[in-house]
């Protein structure tokens, strides 16, 4: 079966939709669990109005990727679930928000225990320390709001050029008929 990378940043995982994970198990974990906190914690980055995700499975091993750079998400606001297995280090760290400079941003780690989940800012700056042994498996959800989006491309910060596509796409859409099929930005970077 042809098999997807997780993102462009990790090399090892499973995109969640390729299993058809979405409708049966993302779609409601985000419309019936997720968006009633995410309203209450991020009303200002549309945490009101999430209205679809990219959902995948990140892995980590001492003979493929160790860790995953400082980056912003391509999301408006990013569940990161810590699945195991057995590993050590490999902590996550944020810093500031995408728009405070490189040499003004402040650092904390976060030590991200099995089986619970962590919600944040997908514009919040992060990234993963390296494992010291073991395997590390996270599943991570990118949700995002076409009202917020549609405005503005969270990765590149301009106006969305729309281009036709399956699913969710990259989640922008065009604000016509209710029922407008769901659209892809031509600068998508995930
Ligand atoms: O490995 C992790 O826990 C972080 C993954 C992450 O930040 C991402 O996939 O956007
Ligand atoms: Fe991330």
């Amino acid at each position: 079966m042809p098999k997807g990378r997780p993102n462009t940043m990790n090399n090892y995982g499973v995109l969640l939709n390729e299993l058809g994970f979405d409708e049966t198990f993302v779609t409601p974990l985000r419309e019936r669990f997720l968006q009633p906190l995410t309203s209450l914690l991020y009303p200002d980055c549309g945490g009101g109005c999430l209205d679809s995700h990219k959902a995948f499975v990140v892995k980590y091993s001492m003979q493929e990727d160790l860790d995953l750079s400082c980056h912003y998400d391509n999301a408006e606001v990013t569940l990161n679930v810590c699945l195991g297995k057995d590993f050590t280090d490999g902590s996550l760290y944020f810093s500031d928000m995408k728009q405070v400079p490189d040499n003004q941003r402040r650092y904390t780690e976060v030590k991200h225990v099995v089986t619970q989940g962590l919600l944040h800012r997908g514009q919040q700056t992060h990234g993963a320390l390296p494992i010291s042994s073991g395997e590390r498996w996270n599943l991570i959800i990118w949700m995002r709001s076409a009202a917020v989006r549609n405005q503005i491309c969270p990765m590149c910060d301009r106006e969305p050029e729309l281009v036709q596509t399956v699913g969710f796409g990259d989640g922008f859409t065009q604000e016509k008929a209710a029922n407008s099929p769901k659209m892809v930005e031509v600068c998508a970077i995930t």
